[in-house]
């Protein structure tokens, strides 16, 4: 067992010091790419600016006999493309048991380390896979010099990750978040679906039998579908929220159903995820509007705050009781409306917030904690 003390020292010589917080920069959207796919690694650059984070992908999704490509061709994008402040660069390696990870690492360290801010690790078992990157990791930012600790984002995609979420949450200052895998967790689950994310038709409730009615079972019943992925976003982001880093609902493989997509993404924001993945170009839009809180939630929020005062006690707002705990929520909501503005003009003029600096120009950059710089 490491001690408390030992886990902020970096576990290499000469490695960049771990962060003692998980820099807070928007990621509602991560947008997935192929970097072996000529077409659409050709519309990356113009893709800066418009989504929270790009992520260059060398697992599932690219063929095998890509792999070595897809990974040349994300060097070859971080290398030539300038990121900006609003957009970050990630990238999905191979699983841990792959012929392809130890190289994914060591080449995308060493050749773009300086541009990667978070490397996601797919179909995480435990805490010991995390503690494997982390070493990996160290020696490898030492060896490059890099001044800055890459951050790690574990995708929970396994039984046995799920049941060790807590663990896996935890496992490293270098954690930034967690991902539903819902495709390999139903595999690895058993579970008798075929789609990747969503709903299924068949996972429902009825409504009870109708009374007075001869045969009641085989009435006409309303019947409501459930959500199969309840339970482990809840536990997902509880894990998080109880480590301090971020939860993400992940991918959404019914490209054309953009109504449901957008259904599944809202719930994940409400039950407490930061963001999501997107696939394809027509998933950004939604996402970016799903993760941010509406206008009218914003306003909402601020009138609560307004009414409680010292934010003790309890008022009455529209007939509902408000007190210390619905504050809390709503300043959830604010800051996060506040952090996100700082990054997005449009996000800032739907929200009426104006820079607290006289030039115009405040605003955190999104990277310095809740609202910084920017007032009611
Ligand atoms: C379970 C998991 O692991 S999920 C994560 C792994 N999966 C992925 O990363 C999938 C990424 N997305 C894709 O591969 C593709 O979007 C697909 C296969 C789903 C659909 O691709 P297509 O059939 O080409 O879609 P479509 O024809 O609608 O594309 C429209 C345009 O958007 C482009 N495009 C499609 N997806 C993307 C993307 N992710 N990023 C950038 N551009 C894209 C296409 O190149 C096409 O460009 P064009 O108009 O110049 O021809
Ligand atoms: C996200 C992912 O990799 C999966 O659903 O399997
Ligand atoms: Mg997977």
């Amino acid at each position: 067992m490491r001690s408390p003390k030992d886990f902020f020292a970096p576990l290499a010589v000469g490695a960049p010091a771990p962060l003692t917080q998980v820099p807070s920069r928007p990621s509602r959207v991560i947008h997935f790419f192929d970097p072996s796919n000529a077409k659409m690694a050709a519309k990356v650059p113009a893709m800066v600016g418009t989504v929270d984070v790009l992520l260059g992908n060398l697992e599932d999704a690219v063929k095998a006999d890509k792999k070595e490509a897809a990974r040349v061709g994300l060097v070859a994008i971080a290398k030539a493309t300038d990121f900006g402040d609003s957009t970050q660069l990630w990238t999905r390696v191979n699983s841990l048991d792959s012929p392809w990870v130890l190289d994914d690492l060591t080449t995308l360290v060493s050749e773009i380390g300086d541009k990667l801010d978070v490397i996601m690790v797919p179909k995480v078992q435990g805490p010991e896979d995390i503690h494997y990157v982390d070493r990996l990791l160290a020696q490898l930012e030492a060896k490059a010099g890099l001044t800055r600790p890459i951050l790690v984002h574990a995708i929970l995609e396994t039984a046995r990750g799920v049941a060790n979420v807590e663990a896996i949450a935890g496992a490293s200052p270098r954690m930034q978040g967690l991902s539903l895998g819902p495709a390999d967790l139903a595999a690895d689950r058993r579970m008798k679906t075929t789609r990747v994310g969503g709903g299924h038709p068949g996972y429902l409730v009825r409504q009870d039998p109708p009374a007075g009615v001869e045969d009641a079972v085989n009435a006409p019943r309303a019947t409501y579908q459930q959500d199969l992925w309840h339970y482990t976003i809840a536990r997902m982001v509880d894990a998080c929220a109880m480590h301090g880093i971020f939860a993400y609902y992940g991918p959404f493989g019914d490209i054309a159903d953009v109504v449901a997509c957008e259904d599944q993404f809202r719930n994940a924001f409400l039950l407490g995820c930061v963001g999501t993945w997107s696939l394809h170009p027509v998933q950004i839009e939604i996402a970016k509007r799903v993760f941010s809180p509406s206008a009218e939630d914003v306003a909402h929020a601020r009138r609560v705050v307004e009414a409680m005062g010292d934010g003790t006690g309890a008022v009455m707002l529209d007939g509902k009781m408000e007190d210390d705990a619905s504050l809390k929520q709503c300043q959830v909501m604010l800051e996060l409306a506040d952090r996100l503005a700082a990054s997005d003009p449009a996000l800032a003029e739907l929200y009426a917030v104006q820079p607290a600096s006289s030039d115009g120009s405040g605003g955190s950059g999104g990277d310095e904690g809740a609202g910084a710089g920017w007032v009611r």
